[in-house]
Formats: C-alpha cells, sequence, structure tokens
C-alpha cells in the first residue's frame, strides 16, 4: 500500500491541495493560524524540496480537508480502493477537531517540513528519540511511539514560566500530528511542578499591571485550549507533588499515574486567585463537589491515594518501582493502533468540548479580575518576602 500511495500522490494530493508558487511569510509564533498563514503554508509546499513521506502526507491531506470542509463529510470508499481508504481514515480520524485547530495543526506541520524554519520555534513531526529543540526548561522526546513532554527546571520546582507555557503549547500542537500514539507529560527532579512561577507577576512596573493580565489571560486560555483539543491520549505521569494549574489541568487528561509520594495542591484562596484549567467543571464531575470545593475553595492538599480514590488519578504506585512500572505500561498501550486510540478519546471527549472551552474562557476572566486585586497582590507579596527572608 505504501508503494502505491508513493506513485499516485503527486498528481492526486497536489490536485487537492492546489498549489500556487508563492513565498512564505509566517508568523511562527502566532498561535492561532490566520486564513492567511493557512494559504502561505498550502504555497509553502510547492516548495519542499523532499518528499515528505506517505504519513506526512496523509496527514497533511487531512488537516486540510478538516480546515476547509470540517469533519470528514463522504462515504467510505471500499476496502479495495487502498489509497481512498487510506485518505479517507486520515481524514475521518480527526473526528470533530475544530476547523481552526485543523488549520493551525496544518500550519504547524507545513513549518515543520520547511528547511528554512527557526529552530527555536520549530515545530517537527517527532522521529524516534528525537529531541525536539526549544529551551531546556521544557524537553520533549519521541521514542516507542511516545511524546513525553517533561517539566525541566528542577531547581524551581519545575514552576511554569510564561515562556514554558508558550513552549507547551507548541509542543502541544507538533504532537497532536505526530507519529506517537500517545503524549505523556511528566516532571524531572523531586517535583512535577509546583504550577505557575509567580514571579510571572511579580517583575512587572506598575504602570503595565493591567496589561499584563490582559495577556496572562490570553495565553492562558490558549495553553488550556492546546489541552481541550489535543487529539491523542493524554497521560500525567506524577513523579513528584503538584501544585496549582498542572493539578487542575489533569481533569483533561485521559490517565493519571502518580508515585506515592505525589501530592495534589490547588491554593488558590490563599494566593487571592481562582480555579482554571476548567477544573470548576472537570473536579465536580470528577469527585463530586463536596470534595471538589475542598481542593478548589479551600485549599486541602491531597495524597496520591487520596486523589485516587475520589477519581482524579487513574493508579498510584509504589516510589520504589513507579517509574519502571509506568514506562513498561505506556510503551505497551503505544502499540496500540493508533486510529482506534484517538478515535476512542474523541468518543469519549467530543461531547465535552464545547462547554470546556466556554468554561475556559470564563475562568480566564475571572483569573484577570482575581490577578488585579488586592488579596492577589498581597499573596504574591507574601510569597516574595518568604524567598527573601531565607
Ligand atoms: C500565563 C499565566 C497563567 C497563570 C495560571 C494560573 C496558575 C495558577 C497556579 O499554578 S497557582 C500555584 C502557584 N504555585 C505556588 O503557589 C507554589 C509556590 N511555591 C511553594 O509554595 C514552595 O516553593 C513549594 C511548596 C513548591 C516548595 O517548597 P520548598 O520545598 O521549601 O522549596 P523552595 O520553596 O525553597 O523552592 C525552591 C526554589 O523554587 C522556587 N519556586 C518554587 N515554586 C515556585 C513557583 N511556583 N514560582 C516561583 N518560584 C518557585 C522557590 O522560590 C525557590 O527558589 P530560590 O531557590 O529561593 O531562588
Amino acid at each position: 500500500m505504501a508503494g502505491r500511495l508513493t506513485r499516485r500522490w503527486s498528481p492526486s494530493l497536489l490536485q487537492v491541495l492546489r498549489f500556487p508558487v508563492v513565498q512564505l511569510h509566517m508568523s511562527r509564533t502566532a498561535m492561532r493560524a490566520s486564513e492567511k498563514d493557512f494559504e502561505n503554508a498550502r504555497n509553502q509546499l510547492k516548495l519542499l524540496t523532499k518528499d515528505p513521506g506517505n504519513e506526512v502526507k496523509l496527514k497533511l491531506y487531512a488537516l486540510y480537508k478538516q480546515a476547509t470542509e470540517g469533519p470528514c463529510n463522504t462515504p467510505k470508499p471500499s476496502m479495495l480502493d487502498f489509497i481512498n481508504k487510506a485518505k479517507w481514515d486520515a481524514w475521518n480520524a480527526l473526528g470533530s477537531l475544530p476547523k481552526e485547530t485543523a488549520r493551525q495543526n496544518y500550519v504547524d506541520l507545513v513549518s515543520s517540513l520547511s528547511p528554512s524554519s527557526e529552530s527555536s520555534s520549530q515545530v517537527k513531526p517527532a522521529a524516534a528519540n528525537e529531541k525536539q529543540p526549544g529551551s531546556e526548561n521544557i524537553i520533549v522526546t519521541s521514542q516507542d511511539g511516545i511524546t513525553k513532554i517533561m517539566f525541566n527546571r528542577p531547581s524551581k520546582k519545575n514552576a511554569i514560566t510564561t515562556s514554558m507555557y508558550k513552549e507547551i503549547i507548541h509542543a502541544l500542537k507538533a504532537a497532536s500530528t505526530d507519529n506517537s500514539a500517545i503524549t505523556v507529560f511528566t516532571g524531572n527532579g523531586d517535583y512535577y511542578s509546583s504550577g505557575n512561577d509567580l514571579t510571572n507577576f511579580t517583575d512587572v512596573s506598575p504602570n503595565s499591571i493591567e496589561e499584563t493580565a490582559k495577556n496572562a489571560s490570553i495565553l492562558l486560555r490558549e495553553f488550556v485550549d492546546a489541552f481541550i483539543d489535543f487529539p491523542k491520549p493524554l497521560v500525567a505521569v506524577i513523579n513528584g507533588p503538584a501544585v496549582g494549574i498542572v493539578v487542575t489541568l489533569l481533569g483533561l487528561f485521559d490517565a493519571v499515574y502518580a508515585s506515592d509520594k505525589a501530592t495534589f495542591h490547588t491554593p488558590f484562596s490563599e494566593l487571592g486567585q481562582s480555579p482554571e484549567g476548567c477544573a470548576s467543571y472537570t473536579f465536580p464531575k470528577i469527585m463530586g463537589p463536596a470534595k471538589a470545593a475542598e481542593m478548589l475553595i479551600f485549599g486541602k492538599k491531597l495524597t496520591a491515594g487520596e486523589a485516587c480514590a475520589q477519581g482524579l488519578v487513574t493508579e498510584v504506585f509504589p516510589e520504589s518501582t513507579f517509574q519502571k512500572e509506568v514506562w513498561t505500561r505506556l510503551k505497551t498501550y503505544a502499540k496500540l493502533p493508533t486510529n482506534s486510540l484517538r478515535i476512542s478519546k474523541e468518543l469519549i471527549r467530543s461531547n465535552e468540548k464545547e462547554k470546556l472551552h466556554a468554561v475556559n474562557a470564563e475562568e480566564c476572566t475571572v483569573l484577570q479580575g482575581r490577578w488585579l486585586s488586592e488579596e492577589c497582590m498581597n499573596a504574591l507579596m507574601n510569597f516574595m518576602s518568604r524567598k527573601s527572608k531565607l
């Protein structure tokens, strides 16, 4: 089948994609591709000198169709019509991925194929054991069908800086179209992550506080949207304590494996803030409103065992065997048929997507107001003065 695809690709898909020859001028940092970025990406494909291979071509085809026509809307070709069946399968596997996301993924994928791409923000389809470029605070690798995104700032308990949010968005977009079957988040060192880097808000001049809060709210919304829309199974390997946003996001993960030394803490009230990551919706659904309130309103810290009993964590492992057991299991899962994994996830999650986007938007608006509140500013000052007394 691969041979047939190679022979037939050029005329059939070039027709579908209709490339004119135009030079690309696109912003690689734009997180939502405009129509123009999309058009430019289509043009850029024409300039490729190297055949990207059938798998990538099928992804491009599927993303193009999804971006322009929406979910697959044609009858399934017969089993013997190999090429059209492969194209149909690729398109159909995108399920109800929003057109806008498909457009962005298409732009990212084309961008990753360009020889002239800037290495610092380039997104590449993951190859075996390939380390993705970017800062060292987020390490993205791909091996055995698993793309691993690791928080790598152990001296700061893996606190997430503004640039790390952006890199994670980029890494998720790349992982959504790479060759891996599943995507896994984990932390390097003794913490999974201590959540938002509180200095994101302290290095700000007084006359730009409002603008900083607005920008942070936009970034947060985009960050959480990337998790809501992520099409492949998303797994968290919680190697140690988790605080704030990395906990709230767990409601958007498909499996959460924790070491028995992990803890789960969302001290939003203490910080003069409010929940994000869609937790105001997912946590009451997962654990019931009373337990969700204890965590999200009163900031009760849970042990891994408690988080598992409440349904936030899938399974807890003894620290001594945690890494070995979890990665062995994940490697087995990653060998399952990729399209089937995506489609099952889509079935489980798609009904909720619209609601989750609305919850995310609302939480970000509320948080933007909280960041400007006296309660929040006092909490940040307390954190900074605690540091200065050490
Ligand atoms: C685009 C913006 C989006 C915003 C989204 C909204 C997100 C909200 C949240 O995530 S709320 C949660 C925020 N996190 C916290 O409140 C945790 C703050 N940190 C701590 O309470 C403690 O550091 C600790 C309990 C995590 C660990 O304590 P300890 O074991 O005593 O270690 P240290 O405190 O000495 O930490 C070592 C080193 O790391 C620095 N650090 C740790 N966490 C953070 C952090 N979240 N932000 C900034 N810096 C952090 C800590 O200051 C130490 O640095 P130093 O060695 O002093 O330079």
